[in-house]
């Protein structure tokens, strides 16, 4: 079972649209044009041109309009370079391109690890000030690690972006792919500092780090880890915060006692069950298969004292920050700049992601796909690249066929555009539109049974 999601993008305008096949929207398609005229107009260079990434959720859309920002970030973007070439082959040799860095050159290589949903890739997003890596609000977004490259004056900070941690169990029952559990292990292992994100929003999450995050750490403890209590926005009781700082470093910070002024302790804070020092078939290294499993060192004496921990009393550092917000995550950028050390860049500065043109698009329809369909749908989904070819006005028309597992995940159905919720994310609608469609006639919608037809024409119209 199939469906196709075409796109077109725009070379000279650098601007991702889409088109209805076989039903053509002639007005549609002459605004977009319009709108990547224009772009290059304004000094656009070739290639995909991202939403800025305050434009990320419709809420940070709104909180920079209240601040008055939205404008200054709107024309920021052109000031930076093109995330990614549409073309394969000019992305690689981007990618090969020597580096063009100054004698006194200087790298720092992060890794950005955390649970599923805890804000990795809009941080990461944030501090590249590209959309690069898809961000939704259902876990399991990032799939594998991806690379972004951050270059200002003479350092370059390399910035991993790894998918949420899970477990052996979890990945088999989700039917997640091995990258899940593997990937943030074998990037830890490259990074000069180690970055923990928590999403403080969650009550679950902040009263101790997750399990598989400890472990991570105890493995890699030569590596300097910082701690980012992220989403701090959606907290009220901002002295909450103190709280939960001292419970996720055990009261140590950089080897110094974290001293913390005793609240009344939250409801949630005492519902909190201690965790178990007896180690799940997770810990069980039978549980991982042929190539999934993490070159874990940890024996199972330690494995059982981290049980007992709820925090890391490692960290260098803490951050308390939206990554949301430009203003704080500049903060984060700068201590990364000054930790980056005297090193040869890996990249060319005009290298903003090792991430093919491909990957980018496919990442960014999953992440749409995520968004706006029910439940376990959008993870059953696959998708492969039908036509990624220059169309005759220096356009690039993408069709994408995506693929269900269950014959109730099949949309009969013609879906319009999938992002076309113009006064929820105008960032999103102004530069990039994709279009779902299949064979099926509109008035299919009409008599469409399927939920999940009708959860995302919901959510479309
Ligand atoms: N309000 C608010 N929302 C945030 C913040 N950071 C991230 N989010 C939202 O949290 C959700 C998850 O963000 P992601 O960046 O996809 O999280 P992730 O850790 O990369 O997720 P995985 O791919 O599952 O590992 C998205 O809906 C984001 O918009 C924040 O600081 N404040």
């Amino acid at each position: 079972m199939a469906l196709r999601v075409c796109g077109r993008l725009l070379r000279n305008g650098a601007v991702l649209s889409g088109r209805l096949v076989g039903s053509a929207r002639q007005e549609s398609a002459s605004c977009l044009l319009a709108a990547g005229n224009a772009a290059c107009s304004r000094g656009a260079r070739h290639g995909f041109i991202f939403t800025p990434a305050c434009f990320i959720t419709s809420e940070a859309f709104l909180s920079g309009l209240m601040k008055g920002k939205a404008a200054e970030t709107d024309s920021s973007i052109h000031h930076v370079p093109a995330s990614v070439p549409p073309d394969s082959s000019e992305q690689v040799s981007l990618l090969l391109k020597h580096p063009d860095q100054p004698p006194d050159s200087k790298m720092l290589k992060v890794a950005i690890i955390g649970a599923p949903n805890a804000g990795k890739s809009t941080l990461s997003n944030q501090l590249l000030g590209r959309k690069v890596f898809a961000v939704s609000k259902k876990v399991h977004t990032t799939r594998s690690r991806a690379l972004g490259v951050l270059t200002e004056t003479d350092t370059q900070i390399i910035l991993l972006d790894t998918p949420g941690l899970t477990t052996p169990s979890k990945a088999k029952r989700h039917q997640l792919e091995k990258s899940l559990l593997v990937d943030p292990w074998n990037t830890v292992q490259e990074a000069d500092l180690v970055v923990v994100m928590v999403d403080v929003s969650d009550r679950w999450m902040c009263s101790g780090l997750d399990f598989e995050v400890l472990k991570c750490l105890a493995q890699h403890q030569h590596i300097p880890a910082i701690l980012v209590l992220n989403k701090v926005d959606l907290v009220k009781a901002k002295d909450i915060l103190l709280d939960i700082t001292a419970q996720l470093t055990c009261g140590v910070v950089n080897g110094r006692k974290v001293r913390v002024r005793p609240v009344i302790k939250p409801p949630w804070a005492q519902k909190k069950p201690e965790r178990t020092p007896e180690l799940s078939p997770d810990e069980d290294t039978a549980a991982y298969e042929d190539g999934a499993k993490p070159n874990s060192v940890l024996s199972r004496e330690k494995l059982k004292e981290l049980r007992s921990q709820q925090g890391w009393p490692h960290f260098k550092d803490v951050f308390m920050l939206s990554s949301v917000d430009r203003e704080d995550v500049e903060t984060l950028k700068n201590y990364f700049l000054v930790a980056a050390k005297p090193g040869s860049w890996m990249y060319h500065s005009e290298v903003l992601t090792d991430q093919s043109p491909e990957e980018v698009c496919t990442n960014i329809i999953r992440e749409k796909l995520l968004e706006y369909l029910p439940q376990e749908v959008p993870y059953s989904m696959t998708q492969s690249i039908e036509l990624w070819q220059d169309g005759e006005n220096g356009e690039l028309d993408i069709s994408v066929k995506l693929y269900t597992k269950k014959e109730t995940h099949m949309f009969s159905l013609y879906i319009h555009r999938i992002i076309s919720c113009g006064y929820k994310c105008p960032g999103w609608c102004k530069r990039q539109r994709l279009w779902l469609c299949s064979s099926s006639s509109p008035s299919d919608i009409v008599r469409s049974k399927c939920a999940a037809a009708r959860c995302l024409q919901t959510s479309i119209t």
